[in-house]
């Protein structure tokens, strides 16, 4: 049988790597307590895995922001597994439940890649926790080695520019802004050529995130895409989307329209460290299919990790 949490410890030996770990697993401590313990109350007393603990589960999941339809996917994979495997005892639930979001969460994913050039979109309605994002994720690319730059795409907002200056200044990195109110991508196609001129690697760009128009919105993020696909052919281009954890079912409903007009390659999910909900995070990769590609666990510079399906199920499960 697959031992799901014996399996991350033969892959994760390193000093580094538990330090990153520790800091995760500080960093979903809400959702940790609010699952594991429910679980743990559950499973006791000698119980079996049947129907009625299978409810209880579904209610936790249900609790924890998992979504009805990814929780309801859930069960029926515990109850085939359960099935397959002849288990019943009420101890193996949460291993199998484990396995059951690490499979959701991995299925279908190809590792980030970090390739130079690279033009980096960071959509998503303001508050989300955009600008920090940026902020962070240029510092993490600095720390590899990458020579970062940052463009001020949201021209909507002055205060959008100053505090994606703030960061650049923060993190030491050149920016490219225009006033406030000039066409966003006229912005890009400057951060572009500058980011020719000095052989920047990564390019990140931020973006004016209005839901509420989203003939607009959609105009806006074709008409950057044009300009960088015509100007840096040779850049690949990923387009993030921040989503907000707190927000619950409604991170869902902003990544189905931000899905519906652009081409949205991943997912960053910011303040995981504020949420006992962390389920979202399966409900989102299972019903959207996008990869989740960063979590935000803090306010810190530092509090942006790479995200790891292994070490995410083992943070709140292990
Ligand atoms: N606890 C916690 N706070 C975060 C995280 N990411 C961002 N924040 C906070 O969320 C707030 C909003 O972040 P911003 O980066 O200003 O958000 P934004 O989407 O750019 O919003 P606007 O600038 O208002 O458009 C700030 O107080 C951040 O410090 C996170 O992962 N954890």
């Amino acid at each position: 049988m697959l031992n799901f949490f014996n399996k991350h410890h033969d892959s994760n030996g390193e000093e580094s790597k538990k330090g990153l770990f520790q800091k995760i697993k500080q960093g979903l401590l809400k959702t940790r307590d609010n699952l594991t313990s429910k679980i743990d109350n559950i499973v006791g007393f000698g119980r079996k895995i049947n129907e009625e603990l299978l409810e209880e589960l579904e209610e936790i999941l249900i609790l924890a922001d998992v979504g009805v339809n990814t929780t309801s996917a859930i069960i029926e994979g515990i109850r085939q597994k359960v099935k397959e495997r002849k288990v019943s005892d009420a101890s193996m639930l949460k291993e199998l439940l484990a396995e059951e979001v690490y499979e959701i969460l991995q299925k279908d994913v190809e590792p980030f890649a970090l390739t130079s050039p690279m033009v980096i979109l960071v959509v998503g309605v303001n508050g989300v926790g955009k600008t920090t994002t940026i902020g962070k994720l240029a510092n993490l690319y600095k720390k590899e080695g990458k020579k970062v730059m940052l463009v001020a795409g949201d021209t909507f907002r002055a205060a959008a520019i100053d505090q994606l200056e703030i960061w650049a200044e923060r993190v030491n990195c050149p920016i490219i802004k225009h006033q406030e109110g000039s066409d966003p991508a006229s912005v890009i196609f400057d951060g572009i050529q500058a980011a020719k001129a000095r052989g920047i690697d990564v390019l990140i760009c931020d973006t004016a995130g209005r839901l509420h128009n989203k003939k607009n919105l959609m105009e806006e993020l074709r008409k950057i895409r044009k300009v960088i696909d015509r100007e840096y052919p040779e850049a690949k281009v990923e387009t993030l989307l921040v989503l907000d954890a707190t927000t619950g079912q409604n991170a869902i409903q902003q990544a189905k329209i931000f899905k519906e007009v652009s081409n949205i390659t991943g997912i960053v999910l910011t303040k995981l460290d504020g949420t006992a909900k962390g389920g979202i995070i399966v409900a989102i990769k299972a019903e959207l299919g996008i990869p989740i590609r960063y979590i935000g666990i803090g306010e810190e510079i530092e509090d942006l990790q790479v995200f790891d399906a292994k070490s995410f199920v083992s943070a709140i499960f292990e």
